[in-house]
């Protein structure tokens, strides 16, 4: 019996540039149970990744703000974009930048949160953040401004209710610390080894290889443990 997965996509199906391995696709699509693409980026981009991967949509968008399952046709949203832009702007205003360009096509489909990129400085956005009650999730990927009680976690137990199956039934792989409420609310969950430490401790367990070795490593161990 293999378990539903819920697999993350920045540094864990991805190599170190940023492109997805190729070596996870067969396995991915063969995996005979439910796969959930849970991630920090915009809906589109999961869906997208679904589509061409030949997998049913099942994806875990924004860090848990958005959720949809072609099972049950149901699109969800949670968390305060408001909040999020609010302090965006508050960070503009003190002489700081989204760092996108002026076509930021990492907002702009972005419903529930917004994303800040890497080479803008993190401490101000944190700063702003906290004063106004919002989170900032630190991806490596991008500095994610989110909604405090919102995450892949929370997410994850949702879209397992949904799919008829215990949260704790999930196997889960992921690399930061976005993944750490999914990693934690799964049953079996690992960590990649180049993961961060909030991802790490969240984790059952931690993988030797990096990135995709990573992740393939893991689901042996998960079809092993079965
Ligand atoms: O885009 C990001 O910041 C992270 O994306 P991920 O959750 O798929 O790793
Ligand atoms: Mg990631």
């Amino acid at each position: 019996m293999h378990p539903p997965l819920a697999v993350d996509i920045d540094g864990t199906l991805t190599d170190d540039a940023r492109a997805l391995d190729p070596r996870v696709v067969d396995p991915l699509r063969s995996w005979p149970a439910p796969v959930v693409v849970a991630t920090g980026k915009a809906l589109p981009y999961p869906v997208g990744l679904c589509e061409f991967l030949g997998l049913p949509v099942r994806v875990i968008a924004e860090n848990g703000g958005a959720t949809y399952l072609a099972d049950d046709d149901d699109l969800t949203f949670h968390g305060d974009r408001e909040a999020a832009r609010a302090v965006v702007e508050a960070y503009r205003d003190a002489g700081y930048d989204l760092g996108w360009g002026a076509v930021d096509l990492v907002n702009r489909w972005r419903e529930t949160e917004v994303a800040v990129n890497v080479d803008q400085p993190l401490d101000p956005l944190r700063d702003v953040a906290e004063r106004r009650g919002m989170r900032v999730f630190d991806t490596g990927y991008a500095y994610h401004v989110t909604t405090p009680d919102v995450d892949k976690g929370v997410a994850l137990r949702s879209v397992a209710e949904r799919l008829d199956y215990d949260p704790a039934q999930f196997a889960a792989v992921g690399d930061s610390e976005n993944d750490a409420g999914m990693l934690d609310v799964a049953g079996t969950s690992f960590a990649v080894a180049n993961a961060d430490e909030a991802a790490k401790a969240a984790a059952g367990d931690v993988t030797e290889g990096s990135f995709a070795d990573g992740f393939l490593e893991a689901l042996d161990r998960i079809r092993g443990a079965r």
